[in-house]
């Protein structure tokens, strides 16, 4: 049987399709290209080309491939965009997840690990955030998929489908043989955008704003390596297929680095000045996200590998340093 991996082109779901091939699954990806990379697909999966909310495509790839799971990553997902352009996130995010639960009830497929974020909990009050901390999104993005998190959960009462939702903090590194990466055009995300700046392709680094409530006045994080995070997928599949209930867990690292820190950080890995100037805040940005993930920790016997932050920065510089042009450097899309 295999499993159906949903945005598998895109930055974090061509991890977890090498980590399914590397171990020996059989994987189905579907993906539109909008913002992923045919070249960033393991080449034993499966590739097909389209677009989530076709009901009829979809449905078609349940009928030719026995997909016992899906992992869905298949999202808009910048915060900033989303203020914007909120019907955009609507519609593809929460749209895209009513095709697929249809598509799975059809076809009687009942386990999906699905990408949730930390963007759901807003503004957190508290020190660390747990899966119990009020959500309460300051952006489209974290409310579509607060949405999204909800659907799943009256369809798992309505039909039967059982889910692990995981609420990333923040994804930063490539694989540790950086062979794949983190590569979106435009890039907001900050790690890209300073190792861009360190290899001279781009001038500066733009910190959205240092008046927040925070030691430095910069916004804070918590950054969670990507193999590490995937890692927690091939155990949310154990998990239901070992027939445990649905449930939500939040993958972080329970340490906080400011914008201000993650520069500091970068400049020590590549030995490079990396230009950087205060500019306005960016809106929906809350100041801090950290946390607290010893519920996967406990439950699922989740242990990231990656404990210092600038191990996980190292991971992504090697895979920059050597994709400066990101997947642009290879055959083109
Ligand atoms: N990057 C982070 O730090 C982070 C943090 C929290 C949550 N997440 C979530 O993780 C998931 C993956 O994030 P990413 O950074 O890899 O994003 P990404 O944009 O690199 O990957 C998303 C992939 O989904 C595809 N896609 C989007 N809409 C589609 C549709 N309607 N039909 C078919 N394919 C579609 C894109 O082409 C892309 O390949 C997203 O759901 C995101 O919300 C990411
Ligand atoms: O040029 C930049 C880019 C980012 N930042 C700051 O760096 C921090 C991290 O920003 P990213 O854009 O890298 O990541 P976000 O925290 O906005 O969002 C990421 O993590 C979230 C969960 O925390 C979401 O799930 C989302 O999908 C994912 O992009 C933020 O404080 C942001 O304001 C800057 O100062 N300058």
């Amino acid at each position: 049987m295999a499993i159906l991996v949903i945005g598998g082109a895109g930055y974090i779901g061509s991890h977890a399709v090498k980590a399914l091939a590397e171990a020996g699954q059989d994987v189905v990806v579907l993906d539109n290209f909008r913002t992923g990379h045919k070249q960033a697909v393991h080449p034993d999966a499966t590739l097909i080309e389209g677009d989530l909310r076709d009901g009829d495509l979809l449905q078609q790839v349940f009928v030719d491939h026995s997909i016992e799971a899906v992992m869905h990553f298949a999202a808009h997902s910048l915060v900033g965009e989303s203020v914007e352009k909120p019907i955009d996130y609507f519609a593809n995010n929460v749209g895209g997840m009513i095709s697929l639960i249809q598509a799975m009830k059809e076809a009687n497929v009942d386990k999906l690990i699905f990408s949730s974020t930390a963007a759901v909990y807003g503004q957190a009050d508290t020190g660390l955030i747990d899966e119990e901390t009020s959500k309460a999104p300051t952006s489209p993005y974290g409310e579509s998929k607060l949405m999204m998190e909800k659907m799943i959960q009256w369809c798992d009462q309505a039909y039967g489908i059982k889910y692990v939702s995981l609420r990333y903090f923040n994804v930063a590194g490539a694989s540790s043989d950086a062979t794949i990466g983190e590569d979106h055009h435009p890039e907001t995300h900050l790690v890209p955008i300073i190792l861009q700046v360190a290899l001279g392709e781009r001038d500066k680094l733009t910190i959205f704003g240092d008046d927040y409530d925070t030691p430095d006045g910069t916004c804070i994080r918590d950054y969670v390596q990507v193999e590490d995070l995937v890692h927690a997928h091939l155990l949310a599949l154990d998990y239901l297929q070992q027939g445990n209930d649905s449930q939500a867990f939040n993958l972080g690292s329970a340490e906080g680095y400011s914008v201000k820190e993650m520069l500091e950080a970068a400049r020590r890995v590549t030995s490079k000045e990396i230009s950087a100037e205060i500019g306005p805040r960016r809106a929906g940005d809350p100041s801090k996200l950290v946390a607290s993930s010893q519920k996967a920790r406990e439950v699922l016997n989740w242990q990231p590998q990656y404990t210092d932050i600038e191990e996980i920065i190292q991971t992504a510089w090697k895979w920059h340093s050597s994709h400066p042009k990101g997947y642009q450097d290879e055959a083109q899309d």
